[in-house]
């Protein structure tokens, strides 16, 4: 019963909520800083600037044409997404509006202005900076101008060719590489909460970026052997949620490894992941049982069978039921770059110059 809970959702935006949202009331700006245990003593204006940019309203009304429809790029669950300059020839920025009837707020705006401000790793999404003004929430981060990972696995109108094996496997290591850091790279360890392909956005070397901070939890020190384990109201992504988590609420680190294991589905097998969940159920779980069965049309007899063996093994841990038995991030980076390796080697045989 727990796991089918875990599995199902319930909003519009395809996110499950079990309790109500965060007030989306705003006050000011000095609001927004005042719970930081990081900046508590000091005013809270230098606190923004040290923290990261803060735009005026009218800023970002002329970078975007006053949020003009043609400049939307993307709509998610929190805001509507638009590309936008700063200033004449700068380079691009990419401008959440946060939506006034998104089921998250101020809360989940704050937890993602502070994350972001203060973690820094080549596969976590840039926050140039915020706004906060006028009733209105905005979000300013470096334009990524490939789009999401969603976006290529499940080509549309838009984007029709499909990714490469190679680089999908190098696109599932740099975000092996950012969830490690979030879990174990800090005094904190950050449980994410929200891994989806869609919160993996790519830049113009294809270089991964987790986005979509702004459900993460703070865990305990990280340095510490145990799971690390957070009481929090239940929240998941349709498809992505853990179904442990959903049953018990226990929030772990290995929430992310299964989310992170629902993504690696979907990179080879370009199928959703509500189509991906249906398949689990009925194979019991068992990834190898059905994962021939599901692999893009695209990718058939372009994988090594030793670097798919691997790859299929590595999704298979990272959804295994039992939390307790998924490996972490560390073992799973170490095994997706090894993945890379086999696959290397066995182009390398057929074309000597294929990884040069
Ligand atoms: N920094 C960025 N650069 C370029 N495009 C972006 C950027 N951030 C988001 N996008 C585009 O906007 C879309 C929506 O992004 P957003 O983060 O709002 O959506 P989501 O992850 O689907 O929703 P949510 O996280 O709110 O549940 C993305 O799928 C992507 O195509």
């Amino acid at each position: 019963m727990g796991l089918l809970r875990g599995m199902c959702c319930f909003s519009k935006s395809n996110i499950s909520i079990e309790t109500k949202p965060s007030n989306p009331t705003l006050t000011s700006t000095k609001q927004l800083f005042s719970n930081q245990r990081l900046v508590s003593t000091k005013q809270p204006s230098s606190i923004i600037k040290e923290l990261c940019h803060h735009f005026s309203l009218a800023e970002l009304q002329s970078s975007t044409n006053n949020f003009n429809h043609s400049s939307i790029i993307g709509e998610g669950g929190f805001g509507v997404v638009y590309k936008g300059h700063l200033k004449q020839n700068s380079a691009a920025v990419a401008v959440k509006r946060c939506k006034k009837e998104s089921i998250f707020g101020f809360s989940e705006f704050k937890n993602e202005v502070v994350l972001l401000s203060q973690l820094h790793h080549p596969n976590l999404m840039s926050l140039v900076g915020f706004c906060v003004e006028r009733n209105e929430l905005v979000l300013v981060y470096e334009y990524m101008s490939n789009g999401s990972l969603f976006d290529h696995i499940h080509p549309n109108k838009i984007i029709r060719d499909p990714l490469p094996w190679k680089l999908r496997l190098k696109i599932c290591i740099g975000v092996a590489r950012g969830l490690h850091y979030l879990h174990t790279g800090l005094k904190y360890a950050i449980i994410h909460r929200h891994i989806k392909s869609r919160n993996i956005v790519l830049d113009h070397n294809w270089e991964p970026k987790i986005s979509g901070l702004f459900l993460s939890k703070r865990g305990p020190y990280s340095m510490s052997k145990s799971l690390i384990r957070v009481n929090s109201r239940v929240m998941s992504t349709c498809g992505y949620s853990d179904p442990e988590y959903a049953a018990t609420g226990d929030l772990t680190e290995k929430s992310d490894v299964y989310s992170f294991g629902i993504v690696l589905l979907e990179v080879f097998s370009a199928k959703s992941a509500m189509d991906l969940i249906k398949e689990h159920l009925k194979h019991k779980y068992l990834v190898k049982s059905y994962a021939e069965e599901i692999v893009d049309p695209f990718l058939k007899s372009k994988i090594d069978p030793s670097c798919w063996n691997l790859f299929v093994d590595i999704a298979h841990r990272c959804l295994v039921v039992d939390g307790r038995e998924r490996p972490d991030m560390g073992e799973v980076e170490v095994e997706l770059e090894h993945a890379l390796q086999l696959q290397e080697e066995a182009d390398s045989k057929y074309e000597p110059n294929a990884n040069s």
